[in-house]
């Protein structure tokens, strides 16, 4: 904008023009033309034209200026004329008062004796271009300068953020590696604490190990003496296992009102009409795995190995989980049946060190309509004949096992040959009592002596009450005859237990088959009374647990080693 000002040719005192023309204009005109002009500036006496000093005091040319370089010649016209001294007028302003012209001091250098040129308007004209151009030069250079100089201000100011913020990282860090020396210092306390408490904690299992191991070497001892006692007695020995609700059942039933007193006591908590507590050998509450059932009863089974008699007999009314309990699901699910044969393998390659000879031969059978069938011999008829207190089995074939893995074979045959038919009660009711029978022949060449002993595994059909179950026709005469086999079963045991001189054995073929385990004979028996937990069937489970309770009391006569002669 000032150079287009200027180049209009509208060049005006320097005092008249606005301020920032003004200083915009100071420093060419204080330092680069006048130090170099050679020739003498002409003044306002010998042009006839003013001079006029800014407030700068530096002359300033107000129409034609003078070129400002010495190798420029001055025009002619602008020599000075009458003095060789000149004069150069000029106004100045004052800081008292308005400006008046006052004469300019000599400029040294300039008018002394300098050559007075006389310059071409084209080539004043081109001078003046040049100065201007210079003017703007300078102006532009001032600005750079100007904005280098912001930008430095600003720079320095960045470095003084900058040096700030590097003091404050600085202390944060040294907080940060004084909280980290702290931290470091608390893990390695951690750690030592941590140590200790291991090294406790190891002693303390350790000790707890050997405190387990005294417990069950005195549990195993006890019950090793109970047997002994319930041997000497010859009583039946009972378990009561209680299999968990069912999901169907969940939904349906509350809270199962059964309860357990203690590791072998059952009751029922009926509000006002307590059941009173039962104490059996063993209570298997629904939390029992059937591993950690056959871990209890393991014991009683290798008698059987030992040479004695043994009956292992599931009981209990429809859907309380006898099958289940006895035979089981696959795996971790397997029931007393498919255990027996692994552990009895298991247990008779130990005696086989210590000289003894083993051999095994199992019988399958169901009672089914008071007929006996063989499971393993396409349902053939088995007759039963009872020779001096002894039942023969009469086309009942047995399997000679030598192999541990030829039992779920057999049992596959036997499961698809088991008659069940659905009811109301239990979809899958079983609807015959099945024998499993062991056939152990015990050897030991040192001695001599040699045994023969049976082991009976009965999982019996379910009662269930006609009414309940809603059943007709077929299954109605299955049902009698299931009850009716149950009932003699009760009646046999009742009169036993009182030393009664006729026990109706014969009555049905169930008791005839079971009659060794359940008296006349040298049997170690066990019971294992299954229960329902849901509510709706607490009356049956109660008559359950009450004829468990009778058989417990029941004097079956001890068990001898069966030795062959
Ligand atoms: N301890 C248990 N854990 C889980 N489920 C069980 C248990 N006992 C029984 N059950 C389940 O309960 C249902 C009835 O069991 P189960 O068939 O063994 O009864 P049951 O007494 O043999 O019946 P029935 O006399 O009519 O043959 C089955 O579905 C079975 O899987």
């Amino acid at each position: 904008m000032n150079y287009a000002r200027r180049r209009s040719g509208a060049y005006r005192p320097l005092a008249a023009q606005s301020p920032k023309a003004t200083a915009l204009r100071r420093p060419p005109v204080r330092a680069t033309p006048l130090s170099r002009v050679a020739a003498p500036l002409p003044s306002s006496a010998t042009t006839g034209r003013h001079s006029t000093l800014g407030h700068t005091g530096c002359p300033t040319l107000l129409k034609a200026p003078v070129a400002s370089t010495s190798r420029v010649a001055a025009p002619s016209s602008l020599r000075p004329t009458r003095q060789s001294t000149p004069t150069i007028l000029a106004q100045r302003s004052t800081p008292h008062g308005p400006t008046r012209n006052v004469a300019a001091p000599p400029v040294a250098g300039r008018v002394r004796g300098a050559p007075t040129a006389t310059r071409p308007p084209s080539e004043l004209s081109q001078l003046k271009d040049k100065l201007l151009l210079l003017e703007q030069e300078l102006i532009s250079k001032t600005d750079q300068l100007k904005s280098k100089d912001d930008q430095i201000k600003m720079k320095s100011e960045l470095v003084e953020m900058l040096k700030d913020s590097l003091e404050s990282t600085k202390i944060k860090l040294e907080t940060v590696s004084m909280e980290r020396d702290t931290l470091k210092d608390l893990v390695t306390t951690l750690k030592d604490q941590l140590e200790q408490q291991k090294a406790t904690i190891e002693k303390e299992a350790a000790r707890s190990k050997d405190l387990i191991e005294q417990l069950d070497e005195k549990e195993a001892a006890m019950r090793k003496l109970h047997n002994d006692v319930v041997d000497l007695r010859g009583q039946i020995r009972v378990a009561v296992r209680v299999r968990p609700m069912l999901k169907t059942e969940e939904e349906v039933s509350s809270a199962s009102i059964i309860e357990y007193p203690s590791t072998n006591a059952i009751s029922f908590n009926q509000g006002a009409k307590p059941s009173g507590t039962f104490t059996f050998e063993k209570v298997f509450t629904p939390v029992f795995s059937q591993q950690s059932v056959f871990a209890n009863i393991e014991d009683f089974i290798l008698s059987a190995l030992h040479g004695y008699n043994v009956g292992l007999i599931a009981f209990g009314q429809t859907g309380s989980g006898k099958t289940h309990t006895m035979r089981g699901g696959e795996a971790d699910d397997e029931g007393i049946i498919p255990r027996t044969a692994s552990y009895l393998f298991n247990e008779s390659k130990k005696l086989e060190a210590t000289g003894w000879k083993f051999e095994f031969s199992l019988s399958f059978m169901e009672i089914y309509n008071n007929e006996a069938f063989d499971l393993l011999n396409n349902h053939s008829i088995v007759k039963l004949r009872l020779i001096n207190h002894t039942v023969s089995l009469d086309g009942l074939t047995e399997h000679p096992l030598t192999k541990q893995s030829d039992m779920a074979g057999l049992l596959n045959v036997a499961d698809r040959n088991r008659k069940t038919a659905a009811t109301k009660c239990n979809e899958y009711s079983s609807r015959s009592h099945a024998i499993y029978m062991w056939k152990i022949k015990a050897q030991q060449r040192s001695t001599g002596i040699s045994t023969s002993s049976v082991l009976k595994l009965v999982d019996l059909a379910g009662s269930e009450r006609a009414k309940e179950s809603g059943v007709v026709g077929q299954q109605f005469k299955e049902m009698t005859n299931i009850n009716q086999s149950l009932s003699v079963l009760q009646k046999c045991i009742n009169m036993q237990k009182a030393k009664s001189t006729h026990v109706p054995y014969r009555d049905t073929k169930l008791t005839q088959v079971l009659m060794d385990c359940l008296g006349r004979g040298n049997s170690k028996t066990m019971v294992v009374v299954n229960i329902n937990p849901c509510n709706e069937q607490a009356v049956e489970s109660k008559r359950s647990i009450e004829f468990a309770a009778k058989m417990r009391e029941t004097h079956i006569g001890s068990a001898v080693q069966q030795r062959d002669l």
